[in-house]
C-alpha cells in the first residue's frame, strides 16, 4: 500500500464518498436549464449520476455540488426521484452550493465531507451513464492503496497541438505546432478516485492559472504524486454538446431494452 494512502487510526471507521460537481451552466450544450438538470430518458442527468455512484457498494455518501444559488432547488429535485439502485440505509446524499469553476466546486464539495471519509471519487454530473463496474473498479484501486486513479480510453482521433487564436484574432487559422504520437495519449473520464488527504492537499496547494484545472488528477500530478490509469468505458462519455444528448438517449434506450423495461 502506498504511504500516501490514508490509513484510518486503528479501529476508526473509514468510508468512501463521491463528490459530484453539478454546478456548471452547460454553455456548450446551448440554451436551456443548467446542464445537470437536463433530462435523459425523462430523468435529470444529475439523478442518473447520483444513482450511478449510489449503485456502488463502495460508496456510502454522495455530495452533490449544486449551482451557487440553486442548492435548495437541487435538494428538492433529488427528493422527488427515488434513487432506484440505492439502499437508502446505506447511502446518504447531501447537497452543497458550488463555485464559479469546476475546481472551486470540487473544493467546496470536499469541504463538506465528514472526518471518517478517507477515499473520494470525483464524478461529473455530466457523465450520467457511467457503468457501476467502472465506479467499483476506481474505488477498489484507491482502497487498495493507489493515491489517484483515473479511468481512461485510447484516443480515437489524431490530435494536433496548435497556437490558439483568441481575442481579436479568434477565427483566424491556428498554426499547427506539433502532432503528438497518438499511441501515448489517453482520454480521461470520471469518476477519478483519490486518497482523501492527497486530493485535499492538491486543492489547497495547486492553483492553476488561466483555464484552470480541467480535472482533479492533473492537480494531484503537480504534487508529484503518481496517478494510475485503469480502463474507462465508452458509456462514461461526457455530455458536452447537443449531439452528446442524442447519444445519451440512445445508450439509455439500449440499456432499458436489454433490461426488459
Ligand atoms: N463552476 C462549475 C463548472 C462545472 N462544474 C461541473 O463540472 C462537470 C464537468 O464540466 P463541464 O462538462 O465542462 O460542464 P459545464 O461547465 O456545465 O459545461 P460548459 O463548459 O459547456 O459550460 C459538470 O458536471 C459541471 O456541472 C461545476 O460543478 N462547477
Ligand atoms: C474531468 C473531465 O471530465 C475529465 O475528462 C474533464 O476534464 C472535464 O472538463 P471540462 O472542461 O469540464 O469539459
Amino acid at each position: 500500500m502506498s504511504d500516501r494512502a490514508t490509513a484510518p487510526a486503528s479501529g476508526a471507521p473509514s468510508r468512501t464518498a463521491a463528490v459530484i460537481p453539478a454546478a456548471g451552466r452547460g454553455v456548450r450544450l446551448g440554451p436551456g436549464a443548467p446542464k445537470a438538470l437536463r433530462a435523459i430518458g425523462g430523468t435529470p442527468m444529475l439523478v442518473h449520476a447520483v444513482r450511478a455512484m449510489a449503485a456502488s457498494r463502495a460508496v456510502s455518501l454522495v455530495v452533490v455540488v449544486a449551482p451557487p444559488d440553486g442548492a435548495a432547488d437541487v435538494r428538492h429535485l433529488l427528493d422527488e426521484y427515488p434513487l432506484a439502485d440505492r439502499d437508502s440505509t446505506r447511502t446518504d446524499v447531501v447537497v452543497v452550493p458550488g463555485g464559479e469553476t469546476r475546481q472551486a466546486s470540487v473544493r467546496l464539495g470536499l469541504a463538506a465531507l465528514p472526518d471518517d471519509v478517507t477515499a473520494v471519487l470525483v464524478h461529473d454530473a455530466a457523465r450520467p451513464l457511467v457503468p457501476v463496474d467502472t465506479v467499483d473498479a476506481v474505488a477498489a484501486a484507491v482502497r487498495e492503496g493507489a493515491p489517484a486513479v483515473v479511468p481512461a480510453l485510447p484516443v480515437a482521433d489524431t490530435v494536433k497541438q496548435v497556437e490558439p487564436r483568441t481575442g481579436e484574432r479568434a477565427g483566424e487559422p491556428e498554426p499547427v505546432v506539433a502532432t503528438p504520437e497518438r499511441a501515448v495519449l489517453r482520454a480521461v473520464q470520471t469518476p477519478q478516485g483519490f486518497d482523501r488527504r492527497t486530493l485535499a492537499e492538491a486543492h489547497e496547494k495547486v492553483a492553476l492559472e488561466g483555464e484552470g484545472a480541467t480535472d482533479d488528477a492533473g492537480m494531484v500530478e503537480r504534487l508529484g504524486v503518481p496517478v494510475v490509469l485503469i480502463p474507462g468505458h465508452e458509456e462514461a462519455f461526457k455530455v458536452t454538446r447537443p449531439l452528446d444528448l442524442v447519444l445519451a438517449e440512445a445508450v439509455l434506450a439500449r440499456r432499458r431494452a436489454n433490461d426488459g423495461f
